[in-house]
């Protein structure tokens, strides 16, 4: 599928994940048919309070003509909220992934390829006249194609590109007007059509790979902060999105959330770290409990990774946090087995009344 949101994470064999069920299916047909996604709707999203709440204020910009932008940590859920936003608004989406590679003719068009023509004329029949001509022509790209016909841009990670990529949306949001390069020769610029909408995603800016927005597309655009779910959505997607019992599920989301809370990491651990290890526990039918050492051992290889995030440490400090993380799992995950029963008194009756 050409959804790239959708395809950054592997998707649970029982999330139905096809052709019928995926939330974007490319739409066939006319010019837009390689870019333009159908939204539909998707198995296992998860609507919580939070997330309506989110949705209702990013629509209410939207509604207004405001380009929309969710900000926030990795993994709060920001990708699916934006395509989740965008099928509310009932529009064909295009979206595009930031990268620092991507440049300006990446995004409204560029001269594709060459229109050939060749003409042999023999009016007079020794004389053979021949001509050739070659041209380039012109191809919108997805922000062009999207401004042209009303749909939905979803830029997913846009500050992973370079500040400069984006001059060009300054005048479609202010004077709702794109300017086309030379090469488009019939047009210099196209009016916006009144439908289009956009919806941009980024991680703040103190993660790595990311460049400052500019100022004056920042100020363009209506950013609302997107935090850590809360636990009943974390819950409620950790069960939804692996198929594990919500008694086991909240096993693991507490542990991966009081993991999060000690601070004791180089790499956050997000709800993907909970459906990490929810998937591979249902996947292989481990207990849920630190009774369950091929359990311990996946939470260990999950969650450990992102103490030391590859730097080294002193044998000592790995072991030291190594079994703070053990004490996470078993308050988190205690053994499910029941306290042994004590030893029924043959006079039941006597003790209680003694
Ligand atoms: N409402 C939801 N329903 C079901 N699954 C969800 C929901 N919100 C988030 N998820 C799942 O949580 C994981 C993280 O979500 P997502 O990729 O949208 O986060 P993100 O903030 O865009 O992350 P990043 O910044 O790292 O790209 C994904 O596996 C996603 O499918």
């Amino acid at each position: 599928m050409t959804t790239e949101a959708a395809s950054r994470e592997p998707l649970p064999a029982t999330s139905g994940f096809g052709a019928a069920s995926q939330p974007f299916a490319p739409k066939v047909g006319g010019r837009s048919s390689q870019a333009a996604l159908t939204p539909r709707p998707r198995n296992g999203f998860v609507e919580t309070e939070q997330v309506r709440d989110l949705t209702r204020r990013g629509l209410g910009f939207l509604k207004a003509g405001y380009p929309l932008h969710f900000r926030g940590p990795a993994g709060t859920g920001k990708t699916t909220l934006a395509l989740h936003v965008a099928a509310q608004l009932g529009r064909p989406v295009i979206v595009i992934t930031g990268d620092n590679e991507l440049g300006t003719a990446d995004l409204v068009g560029s001269q594709r390829g060459y229109h050939y023509r060749k003409v042999v004329d023999q009016f007079i029949h020794n004389v053979t006249k021949l001509e050739e001509t070659a041209n380039q022509h012109w191809t919108d790209h997805r922000l062009t194609t999207a401004c042209r016909q009303g749909f939905t841009l979803v830029y997913d990670e846009f500050t992973r590109s370079r500040p400069e990529t984006h001059n060009v949306l300054l005048g479609v949001f202010e004077e709702k007007m794109l300017f086309l390069p030379a090469q488009a020769r019939e047009e210099c610029y196209i009016r916006v059509h009144p439908e289009f909408r956009a919806i941009f995603t980024s991680n703040p800016q103190e993660y790595a790979g990311v460049h400052a927005s500019q100022d004056a597309l920042a100020d363009r655009l209506a950013t609302i902060d997107v935090d850590y779910p809360d636990r009943a959505m974390e819950l409620a997607v950790t069960a939804a999105r692996t198929g594990l019992a919500d008694a086991g599920a909240a096993r693991i989301i507490d542990l991966v959330r009081a993991f999060r809370a000690s601070g004791d990491y180089q790499q956050t651990p997000t709800l993907r770290a909970s459906l990490m290890i929810a998937r591979v526990a249902a996947q292989e039918g481990f207990e849920i409990s630190i009774d369950d050492p091929r359990f311990v051992q996946l939470c260990s290889d999950a969650l450990e990774s992102r103490i030391f995030s590859g730097q080294r440490a002193e044998e000592t400090d790995r072991e030291t946090r190594r079994a703070a993380l053990l004490a996470l799992i078993e308050i988190h995950c205690p053994s499910l087995a029941k306290p042994r029963a004590r030893r029924a008194s043959p006079h039941p009756r006597i003790l209680r009344e003694g």
